[in-house]
């Protein structure tokens, strides 16, 4: 009994938008009653026939979407009060366009979700491979560089050099062949220099100092006055090889593009120069 009471209800009651529907409708009605005293009840059922055609002159101006379709007539009488309403307080909206839509409305797609790949981390800290241990043994000011030049904090050991003794002023001297920079009593060709006769050129007692350098043998002696390192550190080198001093003060500078002029000779070795010496006296 119940149960049949139940079916009943249900089959006759409407669902909450339909009784709405009809609640507006009704609503609706009696407006359109009160505008028009002569309406007939046959008249009033027609109403949403009625509203609707002057409802359909309004409902699409004020349509937010353009992929609405036509509302219903029995759907139309509920928009009516509202579109009469705006439309007589607001101007009609403006035509719409694809671009006049804000791009931060337009859902992302699938396909561009994919192609813009996963989302930035705000920072890209954790990102970094933690300091080994041996960044903290490095100098922190020079720590991003893996130069082996010398360090740029080093306070300079250059001397002030005289009048007339500067870089140029050495360059125009060592231009000019006459001025004969590998020392006087040489031949003009270059010589054979044992270790002995190196040692012997050490710049003391009048004799000229020589020094050799990836094994040719200079005269330094012209250049001391115009070294920027002073007499002192030049001649470190006089009478034996400089190779090592040279490249641990300043392997940056350019030795032969100094002292080419200065060349005197090759570096051989003792018996060689005997051997020599012999095949001449066999001549
Ligand atoms: C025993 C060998 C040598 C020693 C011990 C020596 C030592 C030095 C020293 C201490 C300086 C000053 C560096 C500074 O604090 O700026 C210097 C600068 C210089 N030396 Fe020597 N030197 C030697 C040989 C030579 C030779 C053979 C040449 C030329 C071929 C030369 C050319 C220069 C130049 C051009 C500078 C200036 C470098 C610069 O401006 O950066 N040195 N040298």
């Amino acid at each position: 009994m119940w149960l049949s009471n139940l079916l009943s209800r249900s089959t006759t009651r409407q669902p909450p938008q339909e009784a709405i529907q009809e609640e507006i409708k009704t609503e609706n009605e009696a407006k359109l009653r009160a505008e028009d005293d002569s309406a007939s009840d046959t008249e009033s059922q027609s109403t949403p026939k009625a509203s609707a055609s002057v409802v359909a002159l309004q409902v699409p101006e004020l349509s937010l979407d353009e992929n609405d379709k036509p509302a219903p007539s029995n759907t139309t009488s509920i928009a009516s009060p509202i579109a009469n309403n705006s439309s007589s307080l607001m101007p009609p909206p403006p035509p719409r366009t694809p671009a006049s839509k804000p791009p931060s409305l337009k859902p992302i797609s699938s396909t561009t979700q994919q192609l813009l790949g996963p989302p930035r981390l705000k920072t890209p800290a954790p990102l970094r491979t933690p300091p080994s241990a041996a960044a903290s043994l490095r100098n922190p000011v020079g720590g991003l560089s893996t130069s082996t030049l010398a360090p740029a904090q080093r306070p300079s050991r250059k001397v002030v050099l005289g009048p007339g003794y500067s870089p140029l002023d050495w360059a125009s001297l060592a231009k000019d062949p006459r001025n004969n920079l590998r020392g006087s009593g040489l031949p003009p060709t270059l010589i054979k220099v044992t270790p002995s006769m190196l040692k012997a050129h050490n710049g003391r007692k009048g004799a000229d100092a020589w020094t050799s350098y990836n094994g040719k043998v200079y005269n330094i002696t012209p250049y001391v006055p115009f070294h920027p390192g002073g007499k002192g550190e030049l001649l470190r080198g006089a009478g034996k090889d400089s190779e090592k001093l040279f490249m641990e003060t300043h392997p940056w500078v350019n030795w032969d593009g100094i002292l080419g002029e200065c060349l005197v000779g090759i570096l051989v070795s003792e018996n060689e120069i005997v051997e020599t010496n012999a095949l001449d006296a066999m001549d």
